[in-house]
């Protein structure tokens, strides 16, 4: 794997002239008014997306920016934004450690619910947490993109990967199921029958509409039939070292099935890693809800009883989510997350590796987005009815941004972490599907 990271901000820079190329070449025929009929959540995607010239992050809240302790991460690859640039209020965290320490979080008067909790995974953490993410976690029995293409390695491709490059291995090929006709993971328990429609290669994540969860229709989503998504019938072998780079994501907990965007709740729960729960726990244990609601965010919405955020220390309880992988080229489109019977429970989104803008709207892709410079151990907690169905997206990876506390050290192996996370962030993005109580056996049905 090898990087081009360059100097884009430097005109004189090859990594510059080479962007300016690109952009001739791509906007040489497009029309003068292509933006007329964008929304304000595309204009700021095609802003923060744009590779030439590269994006000023002036407008864009970067909370290290006012942290002397992060001086370091914040001129790796010449991306800044500006801690003030976006209107946000300071409240203190609980006391995690018994130590008086009060951390500072960050909330937004224009999205109730979101809570932005810079720095809160120490150094070490990022460290075990990147490793569980690429070692234990994108393997089986968890299901990971690749794996509706391709036959993987029993002990994870991150495993056979790693001692490709350590010599203990050829670079064998993997080979896809196509061509050795072995119906995915998910086929062999279920019908014989694809999914009606086209494969899909690996790539981006499919962003396709669905209607929202609740508990009033939660037997109707469960009886919904979620059969396997067929595998590509294009695709050749691909080496161990090369497949690495398309790993998206990797499922936590309750099974996800992306042709319907719903959950598959007969395939079990899943686990959730002790590492994983314990920091998303501690996340939402430290934050002060009553501050956090404290504007008053009405009754609407939260479901039949009410607002519950003062419940949350007791139950909130993480059950499913994503790690996602995200190489420097990759972006995920504004969507909704709608899919938990949950709609209010927090969502604990950590942040490792490289940095990325993340944009944040409202109810309508209408509603201007603020954007936020996410940094690795940045913690993001969504929660509530308006922010856990607020429009999000991640338009860009900031490449060159690996801060220096994932650089070197003595530990086993990471050097190949970190020639990984030069051109990755990795996003474990954890949620709630059912709401504490909620016996998805009992409660399905009669409703
Ligand atoms: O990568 C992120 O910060 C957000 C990911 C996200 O929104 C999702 O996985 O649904
Ligand atoms: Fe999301």
């Amino acid at each position: 794997m090898t990087l081009d990271v360059g100097d884009i901000h430097d005109p004189t820079s090859t990594a510059y002239k080479k962007a300016r190329r690109k952009h001739w070449k791509s906007t040489r025929n497009r029309p003068d008014n292509v933006d007329a009929d964008w929304t304000p959540f595309r204009a700021a995607e095609k802003k923060y997306k744009a590779k030439f010239p590269p994006p000023d992050l002036s407008s864009v809240l970067d909370l290290a920016a006012a942290d002397p302790s992060r001086a370091e991460e914040t001129t790796r690859g010449g991306w800044r934004g500006r801690s003030d640039a976006v209107e946000c209020t300071e409240i203190f965290l609980h006391d995690g450690t018994g130590t008086g320490d009060r951390r500072k979080a960050y909330v937004f008067p224009g999205t109730p619910g979101l809570v932005l909790l810079p720095s809160f995974v120490p150094h070490d953490e990022q460290r075990r947490l990147v490793r569980w993410a690429l070692r234990d976690h994108a393997r089986s029995p968890n299901e990971t993109n690749l794996d509706t293409h391709y036959v993987l390695p029993r002990q994870g491709l991150w495993n056979d990967y790693l001692r490709v490059r350590k010599g203990e291995m050829q670079d064998v090929e993997v080979i896809p199921r196509a061509v050795l006709q072995v119906p995915s993971p998910a086929t062999a328990e279920a019908t014989p029958e694809y999914t009606q429609t086209q494969a899909v290669p690996p790539g981006p994540r499919q962003l396709i509409s669905n209607e929202p969860a609740s508990p009033d229709n939660y037997a109707e989503l469960a009886r919904t039939p979620k059969l396997p998504a067929p595998p590509s019938q294009t695709l050749r072998p691909v080496p161990t070292s090369s497949l690495i780079s398309k790993l998206r994501w990797a499922n936590i907990g309750w099974y996800y099935h992306w042709g319907t965007k719903q959950y598959d709740f007969t395939r079990g729960p899943g686990e959730i890693a002790g590492l994983v729960r314990r920091a998303c726990k501690r996340a939402v244990e430290q934050i002060p809800w009553a501050r956090v609601f404290a504007g008053g965010e009405g009754e609407d919405g939260w479901g039949n009883g009410g607002p519950d955020w003062m419940h949350w220390k007791e139950t909130y309880e993480p059950d499913a989510g994503i790690v996602n992988f995200y190489q420097t080229k990759d972006t995920l489109m504004a969507h909704v997350d709608r899919s938990e019977i949950c709609a209010t429970s927090p969502l604990v989104s950590i942040s490792l590796g490289c940095a990325a803008v993340f944009l944040i709207g409202g109810r309508t892709r209408d509603d201007p987005p603020t954007p936020i410079l996410l940094r690795s151990g940045d913690v993001v907690v969504m929660s509530g009815p308006a922010c856990r169905r607020a429009y999000h997206g991640v338009p860009r990876i900031l490449e060159g941004t690996l801060p220096p506390h994932l650089e070197g050290g003595s530990d086993e192996d990471w050097e190949y972490y970190e020639e990984y996370l030069r051109g990755t962030r990795i996003n474990v993005n954890v949620r709630q599907v059912f709401p504490k109580g909620f016996n998805p056996l009992l409660d399905g049905e009669g409703r």
